[in-house]
């Protein structure tokens, strides 16, 4: 590809070749996935609590200091490279939320292909909720589009959402190529051709932005992660001022020092702030609500909405769901009526009413007719001082 030239004649050839490429890449990470080489000793740790970071990052940046500053959970750390071996899990209690923090080995160029623990510390970052790439603040930056374009290499696309294309397999029909904006980068032949490469031949195309081949190839293949990625440059006592004010005007950056213990709380603020859990407090008829103990949603997890709830508290709420009354600041009114296909919002207060039982002995109809009135004014002024 390299010494092919770019222009408008060898376009469709090289998309051609970047299809090649993301089908042996794609490839050569099977084996792996169903345990074909063997030791993958202590890499699979319990998913536990609201959602999951893991560190990633060159060796020595102080990856095992900042698990054991936010944590509490001891991992060892000392000066010479490649100090830990395994995953380390930690917890971080954070408004009321209960965040996995994962320490993992350091990984180097080449990571991707096997080199150090790289393949099974990736394997790990895929199953993250959110990255946090540490990177040493007194170091080149070039470390950060290495580490980048190893994760590249494997599937994992950081801080962008999926291309907005639309993409059907079908049985028959040919391919139907459609688009909703003027492309650049893509036309209808590109499109063909690179089908072509994947042996596709029948199936439904609609560019709704105007994506690269990159992002087509990506779609194709269907197995990407989107994950977040917040940057955080430690060691920043041993920085100049100057160089600590660029980095934190840079875009989902963070400059820290576990050494002086400086803006740990700016971390897990943008920490949180990315995650964009959405806490709910459910409340029985009749009750206060819990103000202890949310449930924390997540588009990752099964989503925000009112079905997501149901899901996440019980299996079997969802069938037994009737309607919900909502306060906070997703409902138009408090309490506002709603469905299971409303969306959530951090901090609301949420009371599900179930179905009546067709045996009878339920006792809901009563019990809403009584509690509405005066409860609600009750539970607004809660709901007032906690915002306060
Ligand atoms: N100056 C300075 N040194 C730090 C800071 N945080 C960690 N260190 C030092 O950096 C070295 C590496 O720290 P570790 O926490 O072991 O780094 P790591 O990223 O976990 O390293 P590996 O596990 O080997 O990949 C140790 O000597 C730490 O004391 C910091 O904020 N400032
Ligand atoms: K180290
Ligand atoms: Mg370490």
């Amino acid at each position: 590809m390299a010494r092919t030239q770019k222009n408008k004649a060898t376009e469709y050839h090289l998309g051609q070749l970047k299809a090649k490429l993301a089908k042996l890449r794609t490839q050569l990470q099977e084996p792996d996935k169903k345990g074909g080489s063997g030791a993958g000793e202590g890499f699979e740790v319990q998913k536990y609590g609201d959602g999951r970071v893991a560190l990633i990052g060159f060796p020595s940046v102080g990856k095992s200091t900042l698990l054991t500053h936010l944590t509490g959970t001891q991992s060892e750390v000392a000066a010479y490279e490649f100090t830990t071996l395994t995953c380390i899990p930690g917890v971080i209690h954070y408004n009321d939320a209960k965040i996995q923090l994962l320490d993992l080995p350091g990984i180097i160029e080449g990571a991707a292909e096997g080199k150090g623990r790289g393949r099974q510390v990736i394997a790990v970052c895929k199953s993250a909720d959110l990255l946090l790439m540490v990177l040493d603040a007194s170091k080149p930056d070039a470390h950060r589009e290495i580490l980048t374009r190893e994760l590249e290499s494997v599937g994992i696309r950081l801080n962008r959402p999926p291309p907005n294309i639309y993409y059907k397999k079908k049985k028959t029909g040919g391919v139907h190529f459609n688009k909703t904006v003027p492309l650049t980068h893509m036309d209808e032949k590109l499109v063909l051709r690179i089908l072509q490469e994947y042996k596709i031949h029948n199936a439904d195309v609609l560019f709704r932005e105007d994506a690269t081949v990159d992002d087509f190839i990506d779609v194709i293949e269907g197995n990407r992660r989107y994950i977040k990625c917040l940057y955080v440059y430690n060691k920043i006592d041993i920085c100049c001022m100057e160089e600590v004010d660029e980095i934190a005007r840079r875009s989902n950056s963070i400059p820290i020092s576990c050494f002086q213990k400086l803006n740990l709380d700016g971390l897990l603020e943008k920490m949180w702030d990315m995650m964009s859990l959405v806490r709910v407090y459910t409340k029985k008829v009749g009750n206060k609500p819990d103000f202890e103990e949310p449930v924390v949603l997540s588009d990752d997890r099964g989503g925000t909405t009112m079905e997501g709830l149901c899901r996440q508290i019980h299996n079997t709420l969802v069938k037994e769901f009737q309607y919900a009354m909502v306060w906070g600041t997703s409902a138009k009114h408090f309490p506002q009526r709603c469905g299971l296909a409303h969306t959530l919002h951090d901090e609301d207060v949420v009371q599900i009413v179930k179905k009546k039982k067709s045996s009878g002995e339920d006792g809901r109809g009563r019990f809403k007719t009584q509690s509405s009135a005066p409860l609600r004014i009750a539970d607004r002024e809660k709901k007032a001082a906690l915002k306060t």
